[in-house]
């Protein structure tokens, strides 16, 4: 019994893709849960797997093996108004916040949109007092942002957009794949700081995808490490950086000059270098990755 049940679970959910007489496996055995008021971090680098994660859950991928749950149920509705109620719960937030904004239309617009599809209870005036509440929602001046165009936005004031949106649609959980890595070091903290706020004042359940391990510490509770479509490594995120027990993870954080760096900090990046030395090691370490059996994971046990 716990006090605060899964919004989204996975349940040992698998996901091949076949290219030619290739198969890839995106995502193997994957299980967890994202609880409301709480940050999950998926770490990883390129290639892991973490946005095969993220499009399943998003339901643009249809797993081959395992279940999605939403609120303990599967979810198997795959006709258009069902994704639409799963989505209205469900969003995502990508990483480019310019590519998800249409250039010709305003921020009133972009807003207007949502409303008119989820929140059909609001009319007239109403819909305008909505657009500017999510606009303070997400520390913006409606009268200035509304009127205007993406490009006249910074890149933080975007994403702001983009986080306002999904707002809009009374999402639960927010999917956010590296929301941050596009944008400028100085607005970084401001949007992951409106996404804990979110967070603890909405009860959001946020997924925060990153490939930067010195960042999840400052946004989320718990932290997964993925490498080869699987999950390395997962528990309490300050446990994990701190005391890291797999081969893979440490060699990531090693890939770290120092994991304490505040993340906009510009040495708080990883070295290019360092990772292509850590991913040949891992390789070494685990040839057989995709098929790792259970030695091959550890699991930090709550305190
Ligand atoms: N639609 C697809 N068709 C074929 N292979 C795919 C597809 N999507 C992902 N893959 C493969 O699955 C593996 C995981 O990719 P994925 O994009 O999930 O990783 P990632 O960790 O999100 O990487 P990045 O940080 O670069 O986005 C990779 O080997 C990738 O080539």
């Amino acid at each position: 019994m716990t006090a605060n049940p899964a919004i989204v679970s996975l349940q040992n959910i698998g996901k091949t893709f076949h290219l030619g007489a290739h198969t890839v496996r995106g995502a193997h055995d994957l299980s967890f849960d994202l609880h409301s008021g709480r940050t999950l971090a998926l770490v990883g680098e390129s290639g892991s797997g973490k946005t095969t994660c993220a499009r399943i859950i998003m339901r643009e991928y249809i797993a081959d093996e395992g279940q999605l749950l939403f609120h303990g149920t599967p979810v198997t509705d795959n006709t258009p108004k069902g994704l639409k109620q799963y989505r209205k719960n469900v969003q995502m937030i990508f990483q480019d916040p310019f590519a998800s904004l249409n250039p010709a239309h305003t921020v009133d617009y972009h807003l207007r949109r949502p409303l008119a599809l989820y929140r059909r209870d609001l009319k007239g005036k109403a819909v305008t007092d909505e657009i500017h509440a999510l606009l303070r929602q997400v520390e913006l001046d409606p009268e200035l942002v509304a009127p205007k165009h993406p490009h006249d936005l910074s890149g933080g004031q975007r994403q702001r957009i983009n986080i306002a949106r999904t707002l809009a649609v009374g999402a639960k959980v927010i999917i956010a794949d590296e929301p941050t890595s596009m944008l400028d070091v100085s607005v970084r903290q401001g949007v992951l700081e409106l996404l804990n706020r979110m967070k603890r004042d909405l009860g959001l359940a946020l997924l925060y995808i990153t490939h930067d391990v010195a960042t999840a510490h400052y946004v989320a509770e718990d932290i997964m490490v993925m490498y080869g479509g699987q999950i390395l490594e997962w528990g309490d995120v300050n446990a994990v950086l701190s005391n890291p027990q797999h081969d893979y993870t440490r060699m990531l954080l090693s890939a770290v000059p120092n994991p304490e760096i505040r993340f906009d900090d510009p040495q708080s990046r990883l070295d290019p270098t360092a990772v292509n030395a850590v991913r040949e090691q891992a390789k070494q370490l685990h040839p057989h990755v995709k098929t790792a059996g259970p030695n091959h994971f550890y699991r930090h046990t709550a305190a």
